[in-house]
């Protein structure tokens, strides 16, 4: 049984210098190894070593002037049906192979390839035992590497009496490809896997081999699966970092009746692809989480995303140039994915444009200096005034034809003031789940005190439950006053600075409210 491919097989863009010493030595190896397979491959490597595609163009030549040479129709269909299959058995006696080839990306370079990806894995597993040369990435387990073929790496796979061989190689991207709008992404290497076998394993091959390849790609996927936190740093192209942020359900404060119904909405998405398919709508999920700074927006995205098991795709608006870098982002995110756009009513201009910097600075000296005018201003500056993503252009992103490719898959949108966001943007069918994210109620409280703490009860909680239904409070700024600041710390000290807190922002509130008062009577 050999195990390389004949040289000539291999595909152009691997250079014949790095392959031919091995393609030789195999060649010549194969001449002693005498079973029935290897020698007929041995035939049809002196055939291909003859130049197959002379004899095919050949072939081909003739095919032509016979056939313009056949006038009467009736004679050009029984002749045509056997000259066709004439030249396909010629072709299988000079070049028993068939190959496939697998490229990374699907659709120019708009989308990764799903099989590719599948392939990869299962190469990596199954086959790397026999590639000389391998790539190594990080997998879930700190101390595992995850391994895949390197360029120009041949290895050979038995399955139910066949032999199928696999090549791993890449091309750099040809000149005249470099549209400016796909950025870094164009500038990479094209990779492709390319399948070769015998002619007569097609049916076992396309039918059969395959499909458990993908299958057992899928798996090993899973398995080595680390999530990731993307964001597009460039216009439409996505960069990623591992996503391993600690926040889960069990460590976020908030009334456990509301907390258990989001977890049972995220359950039933989640197992709900005959459901969407049933009642004929993609499989995505809108989620708007509203309310001031430091009420856990964030936080409630990453316990979603560590809930769930999904990657998290954070767009970042002010850096998409175009509606079409837009939905290039989109379509390049994966299912099992949370798209987030945080902070959208500082992001777009809800009549359509993008706030410029004058008006930002209108607004903020309107505003005065609260955390969300800053925040605004903050994301304003940063937005290039050449930005032209547009409210329908968001809209349809959400919900336009576009939005169905892929699947499962949440968008979750932030924001400080829901008052301003159009009510187009936020109807239900685009944000289906609107989440009040508030201040710290008594039961938030009784929650991040067990957790940060571990008490569930103490002679100071009817004093803070009273403040706290006068005084907004965050949960972040909670959750501050109750961590431990120095080993001397016990849960006393900390629930006596919470008070200490709490009775001071009363104060302020009620100066606040009499200077007011005394406003609105010399008025
Ligand atoms: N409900 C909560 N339970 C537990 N921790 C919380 C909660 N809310 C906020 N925190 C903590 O407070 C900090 C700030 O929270 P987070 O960033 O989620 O607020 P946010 O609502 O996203 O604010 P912003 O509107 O400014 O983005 C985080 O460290 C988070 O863990
Ligand atoms: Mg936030």
């Amino acid at each position: 049984m050999c195990d390389h491919l004949p040289i000539t097989r291999l595909p152009m863009q691997v250079p014949r210098t790095q392959l031919l010493g091995r393609g030789l030595a195999v060649w010549h190896g194969r001449r002693r190894a005498g079973e029935e397979e290897s020698l007929e491959m041995e035939a049809s490597s002196v055939w291909s070593g003859l130049n197959s595609g002379v004899v095919l163009s050949l072939i081909a030549v003739l095919w032509t002037v016979v056939w313009q040479n056949l006038h009467h129709l009736q004679l050009q269909q029984t002749f045509g049906r056997r000259m066709s299959r004439h030249a396909r058995r010629l072709t299988a006696m000079v070049d028993p192979y068939l190959s496939l080839t697998f490229a990374e990306y699907d659709g120019g370079r708009m989308r990764r390839s799903d099989a590719y990806e599948e392939i990869k894995a299962y190469l990596g597993g199954t086959c790397s035992r026999d590639a000389r040369h391998l790539r190594a990435e990080g997998g879930k387990d700190a101390n595992k590497l995850v391994l895949s073929m390197a360029d120009r790496e041949e290895v050979s796979d038995d399955f139910q009496g066949a032999r199928v061989w696999w090549l791993a190689y890449s091309m750099s991207p040809p000149r005249t490809d470099g549209f400016p709008w796909w950025g870094a992404a164009a500038q990479e290497d094209r990779r492709f896997y390319q399948l070769f076998f015998l002619e007569r394993h097609r049916e076992l091959v396309l039918g059969t081999y395959l499909p458990r390849v993908r299958q057992m790609g899928r798996d090993a996927m899973l398995q080595n699966r680390q999530r990731k936190l993307f964001t597009n740093l460039s216009t439409s192209h996505w960069s990623h970092v591992v996503f391993e942020h600690p926040k889960t359900f069990a460590t976020l404060a908030m009334d456990p009746v509301k907390k258990k119904e989001i977890m049972d909405d995220l359950d039933m998405f989640k197992n709900g692809k005959e459901y969407h398919a049933r009642v004929g709508k993609a499989w995505k999920r809108g989620y708007l989480l509203y309310g001031p700074p430091g009420t856990g927006k964030s936080a409630m995205i990453a316990a979603m995303a560590n809930y769930l098991d999904y990657d998290i795709y954070d767009i970042e608006l002010t850096s998409v140039h175009s509606n079409s870098d837009l939905r290039k982002l989109f379509i390049g995110t994966k299912s099992k994915s949370i798209i987030v756009i945080e902070d959208i009513d500082c992001s777009l201009d809800l009549s359509g444009a993008r706030k410029n910097k004058e008006t930002a600075a209108e607004e903020d000296n309107k505003d005065g200096s609260s955390p969300a005018s800053d925040k605004q201003a903050e994301k304003t500056k940063k937005a290039d005034t050449s930005s032209k993503v547009t409210l329908s252009g968001l809209l349809n992103f959400i919900d336009g034809l576009w939005s169905a490719c892929g699947s499962e898959r949440l968008i979750v949108f932030t924001t400080n003031h829901v008052e301003k966001l159009d009510p187009a943007l936020i109807r239900r069918g685009r944000m289906d789940k609107h989440i009040e994210m508030s201040y710290c109620g008594y039961e938030a409280f009784k929650f991040l005190a067990e957790t940060y703490l571990g008490v569930v009860s103490h002679e100071l909680f009817d004093v803070i439950r009273e403040l706290l239904q006068e005084v907004n409070m965050t949960p972040a700024d909670v959750a501050e006053n109750l961590t431990l600041k120095s080993v001397d710390d016990v849960a006393h000290s900390c629930l006596t600075s919470l008070v200490r807190e709490l009775q001071e922002a009363k104060k302020r509130m009620a100066s606040q409210g009499n200077g007011e008062g005394e406003q609105g009577e010399t008025q």
